[in-house]
């Protein structure tokens, strides 16, 4: 099978060709000659499987560039989607020179009334704006022969049914009318019923809904400690770009800017922002200038960033239609991806119904150790450190610095040195905090106090087990194990002696850094 089949116009498969598809995915293989052909299609396959494409080719082809009016029209429950679904359709029909525009809230009316005075062949929008257009009279949608509904399920469910219905009292009667989505819940069907002539239902696939290019992994994490363990999480891991996603506005702020302050490159999305905001992030995240994208339910539908590595449920979602398209957003067209579920104790029963509803299991996975991470980030910067040997750049404005140095110490504690001054940073926090994980990783009978030395507080272990048992009078070998790595410290002490390690470390100062125990509180016990 391939494009060629389906007599496309040629300066279609020009763009087909130049988008880089070499052959159609399989729903595109059904949709693309039904949509041709003038059926009414309901198609359905999973994410990142090109459905928006399969809709596109045979839309575009469709259009007449002579006649500067709109003949096709695309709704999409989002902004962020409308804006991606223009760009795709105007890429495929470039060299078509058939003209798409998004139009959508948030954005100036006046500039969207503008480009439509100017003659469009398709609109891309979401409903809302899209109806205030019809009602201004500055769109007409008299000419229209497809209409196309992406996000189908999704757009029932946000309550958009009504201005569907508005938008369609628009069209005239001989429309063809296209529903697409990964998942179809029932609903659809009374749609279907209603504006559809005899619709085809094009389903790919194959009884999983979820893709299986996707590694599904959950984490149990302690409410009070989830971000601490996805800072675990993302330092152990290797995530090229991520989208998090959280339950509430509130949340994407305050996880946005808790990973900012922690040095990530990190970009908050959601509906309460200004559109201009909107748009900055998600360039930004397009570009790569962003590397975690931390969201609302607002990016789980549609949204394809080729890169996204990771999807991490920060916040387990609602229901298993959220948990589909939010994984969706990696292992896209063919690639593999990572989606990993960050559970606390009380969400374990909404996992499991969500495993039930996909029909598949989550693999549980235990949050790094410290130990791992620590490894983790010395493998990392190992790997950096050997480019840079490889690259063998013999301008390197460091090798007089260097051959000085080496002259009069011994190379190996040169390079230490070398490597402390650059990061030494990198290893701690500017965040000085103790986090209490409960039983996360304690042996049994064991509590584990987390602490949050600081930059460069360099605290040594034998001087903190010192400084406990000298301000709190325990014995020195029961205040136990002390770690002290690079982003977090632990101290591992018997049940009982707990309740004095805490007052003791509160009270500690240690070559001057503070050890600051401000939210820790004793074990959780459930
Ligand atoms: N035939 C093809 N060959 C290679 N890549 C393709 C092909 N068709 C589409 N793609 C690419 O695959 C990616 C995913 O496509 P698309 O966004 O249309 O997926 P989708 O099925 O709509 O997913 P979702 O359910 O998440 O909306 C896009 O980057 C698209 O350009
Ligand atoms: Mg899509």
């Amino acid at each position: 099978m391939n494009f060629e089949s389906f007599q496309l116009d040629s300066s279609i498969l020009k763009g087909v060709r130049e988008m880089g598809f070499e052959e159609p995915s399989p729903i595109q293989a059904e949709c693309i000659p039904a949509v041709l052909r003038g059926e009414d299609v309901i198609g359905q396959a999973q994410t990142g499987t090109g459905k928006t494409a399969a809709f596109g080719i045979p839309l575009l082809d469709h259009v007449d560039i002579r006649r500067r009016q709109v003949q096709s029209v695309v709704l999409a429950p989002t902004r962020e989607l409308a804006i991606q679904v223009s760009e795709e359709l105007r890429k495929i029909g470039r060299s078509k020179r058939v003209i798409t525009l998004p139009i959508y809230g948030g954005q100036s009316i006046g500039r969207q009334i503008k480009a439509l005075k100017q003659g469009v062949h398709v609109v891309i929008g979401t409903p809302g704006r899209m109806l205030d257009h019809l009602r201004r009279g500055t769109l007409k949608l008299d000419d229209v022969e497809i209409m196309v509904l992406d996000e189908a399920d999704e757009m029932l469910d946000m309550g958009f049914i009504d201005d569907i219905e508005a938008v369609m009292k628009f069209l005239p009667e001989s429309r063809q009318l296209l529903l697409f989505s990964a998942t179809m819940p029932q609903g659809i069907r009374q749609l279907a019923q209603k504006y559809m002539r005899k619709p085809r239902y094009i389903t790919v696939s194959r009884g999983e809904v979820t893709a299986p290019v996707i590694e599904q992994v959950y984490y149990k994490v302690l409410e009070n400690a989830k971000l601490e363990s996805l800072c675990r999480i993302l330092d152990s891991e290797e995530v090229s770009q991520g989208i998090l996603f959280c339950r509430t506005k509130k949340g994407v702020d305050e996880l946005a800017e808790a990973l900012t302050a922690r040095g990530y490159l990190a970009g908050g999305l959601h509906g309460d922002m200004a559109q201009q905001q909107r748009d900055r992030v998600m360039n930004a995240f397009r570009r790569g200038d962003v590397e975690l994208l931390v969201a609302t339910d607002v990016a789980a539908r549609g949204i394809d960033v080729g890169n996204i590595s990771h999807v991490i449920n920060y916040d387990i979602p609602q229901d298993s239609e959220s948990y589909v398209h939010r994984i969706g957003r990696t292992g896209r067209a063919g690639r593999t991806g990572i989606a990993l579920t960050l559970v606390t104790p009380r969400e374990m029963k909404q996992l499991r119904s969500i495993e039930i509803e996909i029909g598949d299991r989550l693999t549980n996975r235990e949050l790094p150790s410290l130990e791992e991470v620590a490894e983790r980030q010395q493998q990392v910067l190992t790997e950096q450190l050997e480019e840079i040997i490889q690259s063998d750049d013999p301008a390197s404005i460091f090798q007089e610095m260097v051959e000085a140095l080496t002259a009069k110490y011994d190379p190996e504690k040169v390079a230490v040195a070398a490597l402390q001054m650059a990061f030494a940073d990198r290893f701690t926090s500017g965040n000085d905090a103790v986090y209490d994980f409960g039983e996360t990783g304690a042996s049994p009978g064991m509590v584990r106090f987390f602490i949050n030395v600081g930059r460069n507080a360099n605290i040594r272990p034998p001087e903190l087990v010192k400084a406990i048992a000298e301000q709190s009078g325990i014995h020195p070998k029961k205040v136990g194990r002390i770690n002290i790595y690079d982003r977090f410290s632990f101290v591992e002490v018997p049940d009982e002696a707990a309740p004095f390690v805490f007052e003791a470390l509160r009270q500690t100062k240690i070559n001057g850094a503070r050890v600051n125990l401000e939210p820790a509180r004793p074990r959780n016990r459930n």
